[in-house]
């Protein structure tokens, strides 16, 4: 029987939001195409989280270092030019790894700018590529403030490319991206000042947890200006300034506009064929279908509740392969997703908040870490967590500042997906010593 399309499903983007899926889908027999505009891999692998990690493991091995300075002799600095060199050769052959992937299970990669021409056809380099179903898996990318002179800043990307560190880094925003980007300049040396657009930072983690972590950054001679209202950007005497307040102005030697990622939504052709989306992203149904019935979206660029995060756009993508290959016709029912932010010490949460367990009166369970002894083994300062449980005593939300916070959530995970009861929990036993074994004592 010949094929009425080109393919059985084409996808617009390579990232988390398009292999994890189409790799098992093609194995299964479909004919499956991807369009990428970009590098193969999209933003996790590229300028994203693998970069990201690379460039912050010194970091953590500095502060360590620093935590034992009466054990450990010596002084020891970053070396930014080196640590940039390390991480690309950690990523740098990633995309080629996906490439291997992609092209292993017999899919084909169309290099180019994908446009909807109508719901079977994208326009990719003059030509027409049909499918019977599309996925749409654009992602984000990073806001631009629209003031004078937002040319003269500059994003993550560029960031975690920079050969020389600049003296002097004025940092636009507060969030995810600032938090763990200032953190990286600081260790490095730079002089750092966060321009904030309201008064808090991280505002979606637990704030008295998120103080621990800016103090610690003011104490290390961050700046934070809260309430910025940043009117302008301007280069004069061959430095650039910024304006903001009421005639205030910094001098910067570099600027790193992190003020959010918008979804890549424009100019691929949504309006011309009716698409719904906004400026969250796209619409869809809990099946990833869109108002039209046979184009779908999977990760960062689905207009959703969930943390745009590289985990969520792996489970939608896995989730659509299986719709595709005729395994499933569930809609998605995503588990409890974590989310951290790599500081020093860490923030990470997952499930019910603080503040919402206040609210539903669940208990909590406040716990200092400090004077464990497991947590002294590495000299934590910092090391608190919160565990809010139900009236069954089974664990239904969790959020921790530390060194190991992102361990340490990440253990408590199955405790939440699968609703443990007490019993269940003692049926579990981690190795000892470790921070699964000292975070699990604790339930
Ligand atoms: C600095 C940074 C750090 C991060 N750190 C973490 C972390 O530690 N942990 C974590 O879980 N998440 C992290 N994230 C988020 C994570 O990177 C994303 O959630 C994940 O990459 C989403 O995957 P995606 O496939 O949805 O989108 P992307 O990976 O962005 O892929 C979308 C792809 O679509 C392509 N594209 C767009 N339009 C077109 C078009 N018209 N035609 C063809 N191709 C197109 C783009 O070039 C891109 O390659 C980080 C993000 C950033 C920016
Ligand atoms: N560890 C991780 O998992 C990780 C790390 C980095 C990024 N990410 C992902 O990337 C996404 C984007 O991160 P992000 O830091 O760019 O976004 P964000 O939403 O976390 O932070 C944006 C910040 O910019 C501020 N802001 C917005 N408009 C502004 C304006 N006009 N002027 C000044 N400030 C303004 C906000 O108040 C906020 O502080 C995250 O939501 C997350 O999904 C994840």
């Amino acid at each position: 029987m010949t094929r009425q399309y080109d393919y059985d499903v084409l996808y617009l983007g390579s990232g988390h939001g398009t292999f994890d899926g189409a790799v098992p889908l093609a194995q299964t027999g479909s004919k499956v195409g991807v369009i990428e505009k970009d590098m193969i891999g999209g933003t996790c692998p590229n300028f994203g989280c693998n970069a990201k990690i690379a460039l912050d493991a010194p970091v953590t091995l500095l502060r360590k270092a620093e935590r034992f300075d009466n054990v450990v002799a010596g002084s020891l600095a970053l070396n930014w030019k080196e640590n940039i060199a390390y991480k690309q050769h950690v990523i740098e052959d990633l995309p080629d790894m996906i490439t291997g992937l992609i092209e292993g299970a017999g899919i084909d990669i169309i290099h180019g700018t994908g446009v909807f021409q109508d719901r079977h056809t994208i326009l990719v380099n003059g030509q027409q590529k049909t499918a019977e179903n599309i996925v749409i898996s654009t992602g984000l990318r990073p806001h631009r403030l629209d003031i004078p002179g937002s040319e003269l800043a500059h994003d993550s990307r560029e960031f975690m490319n920079l050969e020389n560190l600049p003296e002097k880094i004025v940092v636009v925003g507060s969030g995810y991206i600032s938090m763990e980007f200032v953190t990286m300049a600081n260790a490095a040396g730079a002089d750092v000042t966060v321009l904030m657009h309201g008064d808090s930072t991280l505002k979606d983690f637990y704030q008295p947890y998120v103080s621990k972590i800016i103090d610690d950054l003011k104490g290390r001679g961050v700046k934070f200006i809260k309430n910025a209202n940043i009117t302008s950007f301007e280069t004069l005497n061959g430095q650039t300034v910024v304006h903001y307040g009421e005639n205030k102005q910094l001098i910067a030697d570099w600027i790193l506009d992190a003020t959010g990622r918008v979804p890549n939504v424009e100019h691929i052709g949504l309006p011309e064929i009716g698409i719904d989306y906004n400026d969250k992203g796209i619409v869809v149904n809990e099946y990833l279908q869109t108002n039209i019935d046979n184009i779908y979206a999977s990760g960062d660029v689905i207009d959703k509740k969930q943390p745009k995060l590289t985990p969520t756009a792996i489970f939608e993508s896995l989730y659509l392969s299986k719709q595709f290959a005729g395994q499933s016709n569930e809609p998605i029912k995503y588990p409890v997703i974590p989310s951290v932010v790599f500081t020093s010490p860490r923030i990470a949460k997952v499930g019910i908040s603080v503040e919402d367990a206040k609210k539903n009166n669940d208990h909590i369970q406040q716990n200092q870490l400090v004077d464990d002894w497991y947590r002294q083994v590495n000299h934590e300062r910092i090391s608190e967590n919160t565990l809010i449980f139900d009236d069954d005593h089974r664990l239904i939300g969790a959020t921790e500042v530390s060194e190991q916070a992102d361990n340490a959530i990440d253990t408590l995970l199955p405790a939440i997906e699968f609703k443990f009861s007490k019993e269940d929990v003692s049926r579990v036993i981690h190795l000892f010593p470790s921070i699964s074994a000292s975070t699990w004592g604790l339930l």
